[in-house]
């Protein structure tokens, strides 16, 4: 499906679910000559190798970065500055760095300051993930039909990000370009805080200890299942996302919950007319989505089989 290696060596550094996704996905587009991978923990770099995560697996960052054309840092967005710190003196000349972080503003002025000027720093982010996380979680198929923001600051190299988005195509994404605010405050609406939402949610329900003892995991409907999902994705991931996007997810909950103190007014006072016209709005908006073909989960999409 390629046209030879995007890149000679890619190093991947945290070996998760994104970075694991990223290797089986590239080698099986043969898009990397060589991957090597650097995971923190001993635990996770045994794993690594049990599976045969990256075709080697180092025992320190710098050595993983040694030589590398890409360094892709796949860890919690608080962890990225250090990291960055700790490659810096071992990257090639001319490499380029990028990361997968969900916030991108933050990131930029973490890991920024630590790079060299003889490497090229694209931010980027797949817009796919699940609840899972660590090297057992990551699947071939997973940025398939997704979206890959890029967020390079004006004058970077066209080069450099015209190869990183060859690289995301390869695996099946998607590529666009964003400025890093518009990016986060996007990602607020989206992501960050349905996220909040249903980790709210649950935590409610696991209050009502009355009406959860067994029942809500026996009754449970779709909506409450598909926060139950959510809820269950990683905290350390999950507590740096909104630490490092406050101000945009502050706006955005703020604005959230002005609409839900109108719907409470509505059913409080028994304004029917309210409630069936706000909720006849948002059914247009999740059909016009589907139209788009933009929900690469509706049924009708056809999803890849999960597979390394
Ligand atoms: N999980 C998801 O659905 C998505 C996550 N992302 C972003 O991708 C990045 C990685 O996320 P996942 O792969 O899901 O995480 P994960 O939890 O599966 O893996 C994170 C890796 O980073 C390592 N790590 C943690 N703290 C570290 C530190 N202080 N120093 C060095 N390594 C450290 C962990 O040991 C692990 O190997 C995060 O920045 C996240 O915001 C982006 C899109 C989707
Ligand atoms: O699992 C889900 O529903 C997600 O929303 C996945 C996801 C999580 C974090 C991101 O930055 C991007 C995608």
């Amino acid at each position: 499906m390629s046209d030879g290696p995007v890149y000679d060596k890619v190093a991947l550094i945290g070996l998760g679910l994104i970075a694991s996704s990223m290797f089986w996905a590239g080698r099986r587009a043969g898009l990397a000559g060589h991957v090597s991978g650097y995971a923190r923990t001993q635990a996770t770099r045994d794993t690594a190798r049990e599976i045969g995560l990256c075709d080697s697996v180092c025992d320190s960052a710098a050595a993983a970065v040694a030589d590398a054309d890409l360094v892709v840092l796949a860890v919690p967005v608080g962890a990225m500055g250090a990291v960055a710190a700790e490659i810096a003196p071992h990257l090639k000349p001319g490499a380029t760095v990028t990361d997968v972080g969900s916030v991108k503003r933050r990131v930029i002025e973490d890991v920024g300051p630590h790079l060299p000027d003889h490497v090229h720093f694209v931010p980027g982010h797949p817009l796919a993930g699940t609840e899972h996380s660590g090297p057992e979680s990551g699947f071939a198929t997973l940025f398939r039909n997704r979206w890959c923001l890029l967020v390079p600051a004006p004058g970077t190299s066209p080069d450099a990000v015209l190869r990183l988005r060859r690289y995301w195509e390869g695996m099946g994404a998607q590529v666009d370009e964003m400025e890093a605010d518009h990016h986060d405050l996007v990602l607020a609406v989206t992501s960050h805080t349905p996220h909040l939402i249903a980790y709210t949610m649950v935590g409610v329900a696991d209050d009502m200890r009355r009406v959860t003892d067994s029942e809500v995991i026996k009754y449970s409907a779709a909506g409450f299942r598909d926060f139950t999902r959510i809820a269950a994705s990683d905290p350390t991931m999950w507590r740096d996302v909104f630490l490092t996007n406050k101000d945009a997810t502050l706006e955005v909950l703020g604005r959230f919950t002005e609409e839900l103190f109108a719907l409470q007014r509505a059913i409080r006072t028994g304004d029917g007319a309210l409630l069936h016209d706000y909720f006849t709005r948002t059914r247009a908006i999740r059909r016009g989505i589907i139209e788009a073909g933009q929900d690469t989960d509706a049924p009708d999409f056809g999803r890849a089989k999960v597979e390394r």
